[in-house]
């Protein structure tokens, strides 16, 4: 297994730039199912710009804060407001997420960029060289034409990345995409997320893998028990977190 290479080690080095929909920010989120509050209170306001990783222990509420985000449920109680506003279809439209287990059209690896391009009203001939672009960016140019079930893990999971990406969403949100991927196929992903946030596309992410966190952060979001336990620039999270929680979770305590 050969190691990764940190990709960029500064804090809030994305640049800045001017969004339609951002800052996207929640308010009081709650949520609960099954009688408990598994989101407990998130109150976060999301700049352009940065790159934010969400950590946490097994069941903090990760997932669950990134789906009430993006909106895919809905909280029970606080809103989440996109630039003032309560998400439409216009927003939905300009914001994207990648899921653990890639989830593909039954068709070919370009349909299925095209398609999402097609969903978003991209004309038929600008659908084309944009797919073609894709593909070449993401080094899925051989497999154009393959049914995307016949890919292995890390090529499904760079061609869910990249038919996000075709979307040009001002941000993106990212639920350990690379947890079941070798090395390689990690690091593939890792370049696709690193650029696009150069270019400017707001990154969310969860990830258990500290080094990856390490690699890609410019902040961390460390959740406990459906709470915020502290957001810190990376840098500094990683020498000296300030909470309690945080400070176990990095020690390799465990913690509950
Ligand atoms: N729809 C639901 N109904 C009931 N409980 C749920 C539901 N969705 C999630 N949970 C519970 O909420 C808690 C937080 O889940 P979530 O998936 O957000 O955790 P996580 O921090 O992403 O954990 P992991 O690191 O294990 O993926 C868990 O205890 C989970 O079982």
């Amino acid at each position: 297994m050969h190691s990764l290479q940190p990709l960029n080690t500064q804090p809030e080095t994305a640049p800045a730039r001017h969004s339609d929909i951002l800052p996207l920010v929640a308010e009081g989120l709650v949520f609960e199912a099954g009688g408990r509050r598994l989101i407990d209170g998130i109150d976060l306001e999301l700049q352009p710009g940065a790159r934010t990783i969400v950590l946490g222990p097994n069941g903090a509420g990760k997932s669950l804060l990134l789906r009430l985000l993006h909106g895919l449920i809905r909280p029970t109680a606080g809103r989440v407001v996109w630039k003032g506003r309560p998400a439409d279809a216009a927003i939905l439209r300009r914001q994207a997420m990648v899921f653990q287990k890639p989830v593909l059209l039954r068709r070919t690896v370009s349909a299925n960029i095209d398609y999402a391009l097609k969903v978003r009203g991209v004309s038929r001939a600008e659908r084309g060289p944009r797919v073609a672009e894709m593909l070449a960016i993401a080094d899925l140019q051989s497999l154009a034409d393959a049914p995307a079930r016949v890919l292995s893990g890390g090529e499904q999971q760079r061609l869910a990345l990249t038919r996000a990406l075709a979307t040009q969403p001002e941000i993106l949100f990212l639920d350990e995409p690379t947890s079941s991927l070798d090395p390689t196929s990690t690091q593939a992903i890792e370049q696709l997320i690193d650029d696009a946030a150069a270019a400017g596309t707001r990154i969310v992410m969860v990830t258990h893998d500290l080094g990856q966190a390490r690699r890609l952060a410019d902040e961390v979001v460390f959740l406990h028990r459906g709470r915020i336990a502290e957001r810190t620039a990376a840098f500094r999270f990683f020498q000296s977190p300030v909470s309690a929680p945080a400070t176990d979770f990095l020690a390799g305590h465990l913690v509950i």
